[in-house]
This record gives structure tokens, sequence and C-alpha cells, in this order.
């Protein structure tokens, strides 16, 4: 009798209760096209709620349970066993349902029992649509896959490609956004997919809003056609059936929240608040103000809004505690900035751009507010999908322009149901006046009024559904005047969209024109040496770079306008301002309409805001928000809530910069030397290839002897014999030779020479902040 080594013996068991609880594998089993609400093939593994219960390896187990998972959520049991036998899944459900592990524990898996090594290239790859999921993502498989020998990395834009490029050769998994996978895929060398056991889509619908259509289908073109594919979406609208059809084969749709009475989850509170634009600012500060001690998301239509607002509201006293996240930023910024509201357990604001809209998993989000109105319900539901996670409750507020009423009825066509509130006049605080003393007293600030003011124009604009977008409607002095300018800014490029373009405004126009282009040469030179960057990036940090240059020559100048905006300023002082009230109580600030959601207040009643004897008590009508002890992102080993690597990291960066002490640099340099582990040598690079080559090479041929023995098998529809040592799993690649050697991942540490080594080290460590980490 052979003697098999603990995995081994753990492997064989493992595919044979997956080949007898899980159903046959793909191929063999779902021949025909599946439907929505098809029922799944039945078996031990397809019915337990328990991780425990299903057919997956003590590694993984003990990774799920180091992070409190225990119970599966409705999407984790419906697709972890199919995609453990192989099938290809087509996922849909709601927000916060745990789609995340539904993907992650297959992925690891299928790997595991396959003995993947570095050595045998690309295993896995996850696509998401945005670097902040890919993160957390990564996040995710580091946490549930920390007792597997699998080495992971996370590719994003906005890093070196070529400091990418070393690393990505040997990874077994990798979490990608789709432009730099497929930049990757082809500009690598040594990296290439055509080993790849699993593919996973991962908030397909995002992918595609985002365009990314035309880059999903070329990813496709790189890959192996017999792979596993994954593809997970909070919504199957057509283009993601679309996609499906492209990326998937004879698919299990699993679909959990299809027949729902509600899109969006039972713990979520809606409400929406008919707000006219002029009173936005205010009502928003209001609102934050009376929930202070609440965490809250903002989502604003765009980033220069973010920036205003962002920089505008922590000026006011007393007001919230606010953060900013938006497209603009670095990518190291934008990955603190996450991270640090990720620690906060209360008492901030986050305002933030669609970036934050899809996927990302904030924990404990009190309330989410809408303060411009999303672009479809889509949007919406992504939006508020950042509270109510698993199983936690949570608040979300709209706030509508008159003209955006006819929202609401999209919202109750789509299953999504929404109470009409008003915000009690008497709470609300006027701070037109102070963001006047602040504009007057800060030119940069005043600056990101007038963007702020433009850019939301143009947004509006530039909406496709014009039934609830117009741009005409818009009180556009009144909305100025209450951003705290004193005059409508100029908007070239819209008037010019209106006919209404002047001489100035061209003039203007083509000046901006060529600073842009002159400061995106500036950065693609700075670029150059083969490392070219997605257009939208450089032109993206053009902008900004613009953006800040126009702010630092805005400083020189004070002109008529700055002497007015003081003036200004220097009456509200005069005037008193209700600055040393104290906050108002949540409760306090919101009265139900007594109306169903549908009609909504109207205009008037949204101006004068008529007293209502119904309070709400909102605060009552949610459980506990704080979903403690559910949230795997900064839970240690033994259940303590710890810090991040990446947070602690970035805030010694922060730290040493501020501090420059060359000696603690160094130490904290080597450290960080230490725990990102560099193993990227262009030697072992060039024999990793090679042998990467072999082993694929004999991957396939056994494979296909494989797939002829299983063929045979399946044919004559004979069972195991207990003697013989069971065949592998149902599953779309070969099984490893048995006396294929452990190979670990050795880690060399070089060592550090100089100060100039040190920076490059510290280059390092910033460009593998956010993955990379072997
Ligand atoms: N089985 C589980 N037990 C406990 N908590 C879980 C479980 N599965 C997921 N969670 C938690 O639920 C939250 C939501 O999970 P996840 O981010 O995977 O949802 P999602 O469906 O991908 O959401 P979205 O569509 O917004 O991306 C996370 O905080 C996660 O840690």
């Amino acid at each position: 009798m052979t003697f098999l080594p603990a995995k081994e013996a753990e492997i064989r068991s493992l595919e044979a209760r997956i080949r007898a609880e899980c159903g046959s594998r793909i191929g063999a089993a779902s021949k025909g096209k599946a439907t929505p609400g098809q029922a799944p093939p039945t078996g031990p593994a397809l019915t337990g709620r328990l991780f425990r219960e299903l057919p997956i390896s003590e590694r993984t187990l003990r990774g799920l349970e180091a992070s409190k998972f225990v119970k599966m959520t409705e999407i984790q049991s419906g697709a972890i066993p199919l995609a453990l036998s192989g099938r290809d899944i087509l996922g849909e459900a709601r927000t916060g349902s745990g789609k995340t592990l539904a993907f992650l524990v297959p992925v690891i898996e299928c790997l595991y029992r396959q003995n993947w090594s570095k050595m045998d290239g690309l295993g896995a790859v996850i696509v998401s649509p945005t670097r902040e999921l890919a993160y957390q993502i990564f996040q995710v498989l580091t946490n549930v896959g920390q007792e597997h020998e699998i080495s992971a990395g996370c590719i994003v834009g906005g890093r070196s490609l070529a400091e990418e490029q070393h690393a990505v050769a040997s990874m077994s998994v990798l979490v990608a956004t789709p432009g730099r996978l497929l930049q990757h895929l082809d500009e690598s060398p040594g990296f290439d997919a055509s080993a790849l056991l699993a593919l996973v889509i991962d908030e397909a619908d995002r992918i595609l809003d985002f365009g990314f259509q035309e880059t999903m289908h070329n990813i496709l073109q790189h890959m192996p056609t017999n792979r596993q594919t994954l593809l997970f979406s909070a919504t199957l609208h057509s283009s993601v059936h679309r996609l499906g059809r492209a990326a998937l084969r004879s698919p299990e749709v699993v679909s959990v929240h299809h027949n729902a009475k509600s899109r969006t989850p039972e713990t979520l509170k809606q409400i929406f608040m008919v707000v006219p634009l002029e009173k936005k600012v205010d009502t928003l500060f209001s609102f934050l103000r009376s929930h202070s001690q609440k965490k809250t998301i903002v989502f604003v239509s765009t980033c220069k809004q973010v920036r205003f607002f962002y920089e505008a509201f922590r000026k006011l006293k007393p007001g919230p505690a606010v953060m900013e996240l938006h497209g603009r930023q670095s990518l190291t910024k934008r990955m603190m900035i996450f991270q640090q509201f990720t620690e906060r357990e209360r008492a901030v604001a986050l305002f933030c751009t669609d970036i934050a809209a899809r996927g990302v998993d904030f924990p404990a989000v009190d309330w989410v507010v809408q303060a411009d109105c999303p672009d479809t319900v889509d949007s919406y539901i992504h939006r508020v999908g950042r509270t109510a996670r698993y199983e936690s409750a949570g608040k979300s507020a709209l706030f509508l322009l008159p003209s955006e009423k006819p929202f609401v009825d999209k919202l109750l066509q789509a299953r999504v149901s929404v109470r009409a509130i008003n915000a009690k006049q008497s709470k609300l605080v006027s701070i037109q006046q102070k963001l006047a003393s602040v504009l007057a007293e800060s030119s940069d600030i005043r600056h990101l009024a007038q963007r702020a003011f433009a850019s939301y124009i143009r947004s509006v604009r530039l909406m496709k559904d014009k039934e609830i977008f117009d741009v005409q409607a818009l009180s556009k002095t009144a909305f100025a005047e209450s951003l705290g300018l004193a005059d409508m800014p100029e908007m070239g490029a819209e008037w010019e969209a209106q006919g209404e373009d002047t001489e100035h405004n061209k003039l203007k126009k083509r000046k901006n024109q060529s600073a842009l282009q002159r400061l995106k040469d500036k950065i693609r030179e700075k670029k150059q040496a083969g490392k070219p960057e997605p257009k939208q990036v450089e032109e993206e940090e053009a902008e900004e770079e613009l953006e800040l240059s126009q702010q630092d020559s805005s400083k020189r100048k004070v002109g008529k306008w700055e002497r007015r905006q003081r003036r200004i300023a220097a009456a509200s002082k005069a005037a008193q301002q209700p600055a040393k009230q104290e906050a108002p109580a949540e409760e306090e600030f919101l009265q139900l309409v007594e109306q169903d959601g549908r009609d909504g207040p109207t205009e008037s009643q949204a101006e004068v805001l008529p007293p209502s004897k119904k309070r709400i008590k909102l605060r009552k009508d949610g459980s506990a928000v704080h979903a403690s002890g559910q949230h795997t992102f900064f839970t240690g080993k033994h259940g303590t809530r710890v810090s991040s690597e990446l947070a602690q990291l970035a805030d010694e960066l922060q730290e040493r910069s501020a501090v420059p002490d060359e000696g603690d640099r160094a130490s904290f340099l080597k450290r960080v030397q230490q725990e990102l582990a560099t193993r990227d040598s262009s030697d072992a690079a060039l024999s990793r290839s090679r042998l990467q080559k072999r082993h694929q090479t004999m991957r396939r041929k056994e494979r296909a002897a494989k797939g002829a023995q299983e063929d045979d098998a399946d044919d004559a529809g004979s069972s195991e014999s207990p003697q013989r040592p069971q065949s592998p799993p149902p599953s779309p690649v070969a099984e490893k030779a048995e006396t294929k050697p452990k190979k670990k991942a050795s880690l060399p540490v070089s060592k550090i020479a100089s100060l100039d080594d040190l920076q490059d080290l510290e280059k390092k460590a910033l460009s593998r902040l956010g993955g990379l980490f072997a």
C-alpha cells in the first residue's frame, strides 16, 4: 500500500466528496443553457449552511475561522459548492451579501487541490473595476488564504509598470483592474495566462459601466478556453449577459435575490428629501452637523465638488469631521484615506465620488447620503450598498432637486422603496455667509468653489436621462451664491454648449488647453523609459497638476473680486452667525412627510417646510449599526482588532517624512524591505520563466491524458474501486504529478548599501503598498 502524505490524502478525500456531493464536472453535467431559478443539483454540500460542511481544505477553514466567517450567506452557499465542482458561475446577489468569499473560496481551493506553485505560472486572475476594490479583495484573499502557500499580488493602474513586471511573473493569483491587467498581458515579458485555471470577474456591471467592454474581450483572448470562469454582479442587465456569453461556458446562474421584494437589504432604511439647488449646501451641512457622531459617506457627482466640500466644511466650526476620496488623488493617498476611513468607527463624513460606490466594504457605515442624484437606479443601489452590509443595519438619504423628483418613480419601479422626509426648517443652518467669508480668506477654496460650481453644472448637462436631469431648470446664480460665491463663475464650455460663448471664454479655453497639453507632455516625458501609463491616468494627473498650478498662481492675485469677498466676509462676521449653536440631535433634524414615497414633497413644501406633527424616529428604526466582529479587514489572527499592515506603513511613512531622521529611516526602510521581501532579480525571473514553460507543457500533457481517462470513466459510468486511489476531482485542469516536490518561496533580503539604495527601496515600498506581497 502506498503511503500518501497528509496533504495528498486530504486532496483525494476532498475530490471524492466534491464528486459525490456537488454533482459532476462542467461539460458533463450542464450542457443546456442555465436559466434563472433553475434548480441546482442536490447533495449534502449543497444544502449545508456552514463553511465547515463544505468539501474544502482545513487550511481554508482555519483562514475563514480566523476571520470569523462561520456561517455562509445565501450567495456563498449557492455558488461555492457549484464552483468547487468546476462549473462556471453567473452570480447575482445584492450589495453587501458576501460575493467576495463566494469566489475566493473556490479559487483558493482550486489551486490547493492542484498543488499549484509559482512554478506553474498564473493560476487565477480576479478582475475588479476599481483599485480600492481590488485592494480589498486582495486583503480578504490574504486573510482567508493565510495558511496556504500561494503567492498573490494586486496590480492596479497608477504605479510603475516596470516594477510590477518583475513580480507578476511569479504570482499564482492576481487581483487586477482590467486596464492594468491587459497592459501586463500585452507588454510584460514572461507573464502569460496560458495555464490559467480560474478567472473571476467581480462587479461585472461596474466594469462595463466604466467602459471596459473592449478591454475585457481583449483579456479573454489571452486566456485558455478550458479555464473556469466565475462572474459576479449586483445586477444582471443585458450587457452583463453579453459579457457572460463571451466569458462563460454553460454557466450555473446563482441569483439569490432575484425574486426578493426589494433590491436593497431589508435592514436598510431609505429616505429622500426634495431640496432646491440653492439650499443643498445648507441642508447637507445641517444634516452632517446633526449626525456628527455618525459614520457617513456623502456621494457627490464630481471630484471638484468633493474637493470643495472637503476644504470648505472643514473650515466651518462647529462642523463634522470630514475626509475626501476621489479619482484625482494619487494611489497612495487614496489607499491611505481608504484605510483611515475604514478604521474610524464613528463621527466622520467621507465625501466621495462614485469611486467608492461599488464593492468597497467600509465597516459600520451608519448613513449614506447622496447629495447629488445618481445617474441611474443601479448607481443608487450601489451607493446605498455601502451601508447595511452583511447583517448590519444602515440608513440612506437621497437629495433630489424638484426637477429630479421623477427619479423616485424609477426607484419604486425597480423595487427600491424610499420614504419622503423633510428637513426641519428650524434646524437648518444657513452657512452661505460663512462660506463667503471662508472664500474671501482663501483664494484656493474660492477657486475650488468655482470649479465645483462649473463641474456640477457640466455633470448635469452630460447626464443621459433628460427626463430627470434638466440643466435649464437649475437656478445657477442662487446656486453660486449658496457656495459662498459673489458672482456666478464664467463657464466657457457650458455657455458654448448653450450658444452663449464669448470671445473671452474661447481665449481662456485655448489657454487652458495648451497649459493642459504642456503638462501632459511633461508627465509623458517623466514616464518615458518603457513605463507607459494608461491615457486616462495621464490626463487625470495632468488635469490635477493644472488645477494645482492654477491654484498657486491664484494666490498671487488679490483683485476686485477678492476685495468684494472680504467685504462680504466682514459683514457676515458682524451679522453674528449661529456658529456657536449646539448641533441639533439627529432625530430633531428629519421629519417624515405624510405622503407615500411616490408623491414626495412639492417644491414649495420643500422650501416652506410645513411643520409636521409626526416626527420620524430614525434613530430607533435601525438596530446597532456597528458590525463588530463581522469584518475580516482588521481582525488579527487571534480575533483582536489590529491596524492593517498598509495603514501602519502609511502612518510611519507620514511620520518619517515629517521628522526626517536618516537612522530611523534606514531601519524603517529595512523593515519595509523585509516585510515586503522582494524576490525579483532578473536571473531568477529568467529561470523561473523557463521552469514555468516546462511545467506548463507537462501540465498540458497531463491534462490531455487525464481528460481521456475521465472521458473513459464517464462513458463507462463506473464508480471508483475502493482499493484504487480515487480519481482526481471534476476540474477543468489535470491533477499534478503525485511526486511533485513542494516548492517554497524563498525571500532573499538584499543589503542596504547607501542612502540611494534606501530611497530606491522607499520608492519600491510605496509602489507595493496595496499589493505585491508574496
Ligand atoms: N459568511 C460571512 N459571515 C460573516 N460576514 C460575512 C460573510 N460573508 C461576507 N461577510 C461580510 O459581509 C460584508 C460584505 O461582503 P462582500 O464585500 O463580499 O459583499 P459583496 O456582495 O461583494 O458586496 P458589493 O456588491 O457591495 O461588492 C463584508 O464586510 C464581509 O466581511
